[in-house]
């Protein structure tokens, strides 16, 4: 049985991954012999080539993975509006990244650009779609059609990026057969039929923690290998379905650490070695820093 993955976690593996970094290590655009795979501008990976993808794709780190995403949606957008190439300098800053960070995640996906001409817009969506596996059709499923549910359901920037919500779920005979964002909500008991039908691939848990396991058990046996679990519990699923956990509290912890640490090391490196001694006027109570 595997459990789920929360946000942060590596999936950088052994040897793959060493490989990887290196690569990315002084990989810069325009630096053509900065890998055997860079190629020119405006070339995809032939199909050929699919097989190096999904062994690259495997050894990404997940941070890499969720840049990648945002990389994706920016050029997207400018594809949208007709830009044809782009400076790793301007992505950047579009997609609020530092540059060196860019280039090192593009390199993941054997992507260098060229120099004096950037990255091909078109190629590298096409290229990032591969890796983040969007060129397969999804169908989503939304179970517990609450407060979270309701949101999600209605919310209209799933379909464009390519996941439709499909099929709504809830145990509350009150809300059968009610459209939300025009899908009409199924009761539970339905979850395995229809989503075999519908071949739902992404089912969203959005019930209290009580129910969630027995929901994401239905999910996986009407054939859901991907789930996004945002109840306050542990998933257990067989090792062939993949589990993320949405935890908003959990990231507003990480932004207070960041913004807690930034603080100390704008107080000076004797305010980050608070606790050690070598600040006899401050010291560390709890975790919290107190001026003596
Ligand atoms: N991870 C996060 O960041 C985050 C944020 C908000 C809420 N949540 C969690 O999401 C869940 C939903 O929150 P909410 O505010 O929408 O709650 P809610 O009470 O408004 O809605 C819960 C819905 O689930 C339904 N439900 C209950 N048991 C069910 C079952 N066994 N099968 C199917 N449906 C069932 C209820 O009928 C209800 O419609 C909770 O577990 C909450 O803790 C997580």
């Amino acid at each position: 049985m595997a459990t789920q993955r929360d946000a942060g976690e590596s999936v950088v593996t052994g040897t793959a991954a060493a490989a990887s970094d290196r690569a990315g290590e002084g990989a810069a655009e325009g630096d053509p012999g900065a890998s055997p795979d860079a190629r020119p501008a405006g070339t995809a990976a032939p199909d050929a080539d699919v097989a190096v993808v999904r062994a690259r794709a495997r050894a990404i780190p997940e941070a890499a993975v969720a840049r990648l995403a945002v990389y994706l949606r920016v050029l997207s957008d400018l594809s949208d509006d007709g830009v044809v190439t782009i400076s790793s300098e301007e992505l950047s800053v579009a997609a609020g990244v530092n540059s060196a960070k860019l280039r090192k995640d593009l390199s993941y996906i054997g992507s260098y650009g060229t120099r004096g001409v950037g990255y091909d817009v078109n190629v590298l969506v096409g290229q990032i779609e591969r890796t983040l596996g969007l060129t397969r059709k999804h169908k989503v499923a939304v179970v517990g059609i609450g407060n979270l549910g309701h949101a999600l359901a209605n919310y209209g920037g799933f379909p464009s990026r390519g996941f439709p919500v499909a099929a709504l779920f809830d145990v509350d005979p009150d809300l059968e057969g009610i459209p939300v964002g025009g899908v009409p909500v199924h009761h539970t008991d339905e979850i395995v039929r229809v989503c075999g039908e519908l071949e739902i691939t992404i089912g969203v848990i959005a019930t209290p923690a009580q129910g969630a396991q027995a929901v994401c058990d239905g999910l996986v046996q009407g054939g859901v290998r991907c789930i996004l679990n945002f109840a306050p519990v542990v998933l257990q699923v067989p090792d062939n379905v993949e589990v993320r956990k949405v935890d908003l509290a959990v990231e507003m912890q990480i932004l207070s650490f960041h913004v807690a640490r930034r603080d100390d090391a704008a107080s000076g490196p004797e305010a980050a070695r608070v606790g050690d001694g070598a600040n006899p006027d401050r010291d560390e109570v709890n975790g919290v820093v107190v001026s003596k």
